[in-house]
């Protein structure tokens, strides 16, 4: 197992060159947040912004409820927090499938801020779709679970916390829970036993894995296995996880061809990811809040870039 680190990131950070444009440096779709959870929206898009990336595309879920309580759509929470943000087209509304192409995004973030059992039927077709595509994805949050219904053909990582961790466990057949795991959540798993049980996973899902929590651990179906943390236990705040994906989803997108090429890759980018959540951590002071994370992403990008921002990832 490696013990991931600032540097390593570093190692793997894109940087924009006097050729790049703001779609080839990389584009990503997010469907996240929803009419119960429009924050999450807002969350995932700052993120990524925040981490430096061409464009970030925002793709409503298909049919949610409508807005209750004077509150926000989440698209139009996203457009007053960063109108940067483009829309893609409106779906055809004639029932015959997704006009958010998967053509729309390099890499495309899904799940954050969803619950689904509110997940419509078009936009569970539509999220086996993208997962059916080679466009890689993050799943999150309330989209986890597509993991389990879709053949592992778009390169994916996932990023669970230990609770639904347990849930993707059990529901991929491999037992009650891992070895080395207590019944008792407040018993934290030694670093071996979450590694063990993230490798297992990964493996059976065909798929990339991030298990968060004070040490986060990246594990790929092909063995790849990084350890980071302990992050800082500010971190355990309604949103950080949203930020977190937000986050990968931006550092996938600027590595999407890499990616296409060998999935494997979602392995070291996603414990980078981890690594540059808790240097954002650092920075955001202590209480943290959701937003004031991701906002201080782009001072721990510099500082990870350091005194060489102009050169190129290995
Ligand atoms: N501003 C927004 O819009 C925000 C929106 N958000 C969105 O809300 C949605 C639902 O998210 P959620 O947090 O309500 O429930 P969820 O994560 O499914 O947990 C379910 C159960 O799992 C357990 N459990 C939880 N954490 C655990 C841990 N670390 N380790 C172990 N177990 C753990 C715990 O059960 P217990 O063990 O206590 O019985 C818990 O009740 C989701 O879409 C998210 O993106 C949030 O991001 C907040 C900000
Ligand atoms: N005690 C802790 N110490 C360090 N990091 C933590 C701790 N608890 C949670 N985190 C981090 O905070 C984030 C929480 O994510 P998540 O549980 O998905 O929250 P949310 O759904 O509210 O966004 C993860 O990145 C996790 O690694």
């Amino acid at each position: 197992m490696i013990r991931w680190t600032l540097d390593r990131a570093a190692d793997r950070f894109a940087r924009p060159d006097a050729s790049s444009d703001k779609y080839r440096r990389g584009v990503l779709g997010l469907r996240t947040g929803s009419a119960a959870y429009p924050g999450a929206a807002v969350l995932t898009a700052e993120a990524a912004w925040r981490t430096g990336i061409g464009l970030v595309r925002y793709a409503p879920q298909l049919d949610d409820d409508p807005p209750a309580l004077g509150l926000p759509s989440p698209a139009a929470a996203v457009l007053a927090a960063r109108p940067e943000t483009v829309f893609p087209p409106r779906p055809a509304g004639d029932g015959s499938g997704d006009a958010w192409s998967t053509d729309a995004a390099d890499a495309w973030l899904v799940g954050s801020g969803t619950d689904p059992a509110r997940r419509s039927f078009a936009e569970r077709e539509a999220v086996l779709r993208l997962l059916a595509s080679p466009a890689p994805v993050v799943l999150d949050a309330g989209a986890l679970g597509l993991a389990l219904d879709a053949p592992a053909s778009a390169p994916s990582v996932l990023t669970p916390h230990r609770g639904e961790f347990l849930s993707l466990w059990r529901a991929s057949g491999l037992g009650v829970r891992p070895s080395g795991w207590a019944e008792d959540r407040e018993r934290l798993p030694a670093e071996t036993a979450l590694a063990d049980a993230a490798l297992a996973l990964a493996e059976r899902l065909g798929r990339s894995v991030l298990l968060k929590g004070s040490l986060s651990i990246a594990a790929t179906p092909g063995g790849f296995c990084a350890v980071s943390g302990p992050a800082t236990p500010w971190l355990a705040t309604a949103g950080t996880g949203d930020v977190l994906a937000g986050l990968l989803g931006a550092l996938v997108a600027t590595h999407a061809e890499q990616v296409r090429a060998d999935p494997e890759l979602l392995g070291p980018l996603a414990a980078s990811a981890a690594v540059l959540h808790d240097a954002a951590a650092g920075r955001a002071g202590a209480p943290i809040t959701a937003l004031d994370l991701a906002r201080a992403i782009p001072g721990a990008v510099s500082e990870m870039i350091g005194t060489n921002p102009g050169a190129q990832p290995a």
